[in-house]
């Protein structure tokens, strides 16, 4: 016997160490992000129990994606009356539920349905995971984050280190565009993405770029880059031309998110990200998408935005009035009360 125990011990110090395992749940999962997105976190060593949530065609979702040989045990829930079991015990939360846009809609002009989605949602979180991460996709972000702060605020529970506006698509495309103008594979490439996401709110500082862009480029081509990564949503619209937005590469963002969130919850360690996160780091906007450091409690460090050039700075100012906009209408559909929600279904 004190063989067999000494044996079982060398082996286990051999083991490589295994991932924590966390409950995620994904909240339309059946929609054109949800699928994917649901499929790319079912390959995840991170997860052991994956929840999908939609008020429609989750049976078949679920049923489809349990089939990957891979451990993530995987549970679909279908209507409101199941919302409280597939958050119950969620470590993170994944929103995808909403309206998407078609050509000629600003994000904004998905408040009216998707706010009351994302409250009703917000207050299923309050009543059946409050200590869960929660990461929203749902759009216009810049306000679906304040009205979910709201919500979870009122209930009492509300944490602002564990509450994100997934903001990553919009780093993963200022990646792909710099990795095509300075011939690098996009994993050697970094730049940040700060303020919100929605057109010019969507600041990337491209003066921190790495490499570097090529001292060759103009302004103006420095400015239309800027350009197509703050427009780089719109691009996907018009050319889905009213069949949505994105939802394959915002899968792989939102997946690459949450294997951030899932590694910073099992504490290996300092994790550096970006996204839309209650936030003093710029004065005068409550909201704001800053790098970031987390860790198992959530964000534990909001970094400096670090030095913009002329034309960064010109946009910073630009965005301001903008984004605070999105913020305090987000905030005032909550005080307003069900009345609000109603109007808005
Ligand atoms: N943050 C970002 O970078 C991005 C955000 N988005 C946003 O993500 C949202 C979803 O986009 P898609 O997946 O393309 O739309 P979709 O229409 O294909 O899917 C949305 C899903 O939400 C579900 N849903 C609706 N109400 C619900 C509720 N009360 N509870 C649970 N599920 C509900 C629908 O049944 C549907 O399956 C949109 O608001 C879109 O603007 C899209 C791309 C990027
Ligand atoms: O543009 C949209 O409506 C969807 C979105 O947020 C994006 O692709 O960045």
């Amino acid at each position: 016997m004190a063989a067999l125990n000494r044996i079982q011990k060398i082996a286990s110090h051999l083991d490589p160490p295994k991932p924590h395992k966390f409950k995620v749940a994904v909240l339309g999962a059946a929609g054109g992000i949800g699928q994917p997105l649901s499929m790319l976190l079912k390959m995840s060593p991170y997860i052991s129990e994956l929840s999908l949530y939609d008020v429609m065609n989750t049976p078949g979702v679920a049923a489809d994606v349990s089939h990957m040989s891979t451990a993530a045990r995987v549970k679909g829930y279908l209507g409101a009356d199941q919302l409280p079991a597939a958050l119950a015990g969620a470590n993170l939360v994944i929103i995808p539920a909403g309206v998407p846009r078609k050509p000629g809609m600003t994000r904004d002009d998905l408040f009216n349905i998707n706010a009351g989605i994302v409250r009703t949602l917000a207050e299923g979180v309050a009543a059946h995971c409050p200590t869960a991460w929660v990461a929203i996709i749902s759009n216009p972000v810049n306000s679906t984050v304040p009205i979910f702060a709201e919500v979870l605020q009122r209930a009492g529970v509300l944490d602002p280190k564990r509450l994100f506006g997934v903001t990553t698509l919009d780093v993963v495309r200022a990646e792909a565009f710099i990795s095509e103008i300075v011939g690098a594979d996009p994993r050697d490439v970094s730049v940040p993405v700060v303020g919100g996401h929605a057109g010019v709110t969507i600041l990337p500082l491209l003066s921190q770029a790495r490499p570097s862009l090529p001292a060759s480029m103009t302004a103006e081509q420095r400015k239309a880059l800027m350009t197509r990564i703050q427009d780089a949503g719109t691009e996907v619209v018009q050319a889905k031309a009213g069949a949505g937005s994105a939802t394959l590469s915002m899968a792989y963002a939102a997946a690459r998110f949450a294997d951030s969130c899932l590694r910073a919850m099992g504490g290996e360690g300092a994790v550096a990200e970006y996204a839309y996160v209650r936030s003093s780091a710029v004065e005068g906007l409550p909201y704001f998408s800053s790098p970031l450091r987390l860790g198992r409690a959530g964000v534990e460090d909001i970094l400096p935005l670090g030095p913009m050039d002329a034309m960064e700075s010109e946009n910073f100012e630009a965005m301001k009035a903008e984004l605070l906009g999105s913020i305090r209408k987000g905030e005032e559909f909550v005080a307003k009360g069900p009345a609000a929600a109603a109007a808005a279904k």
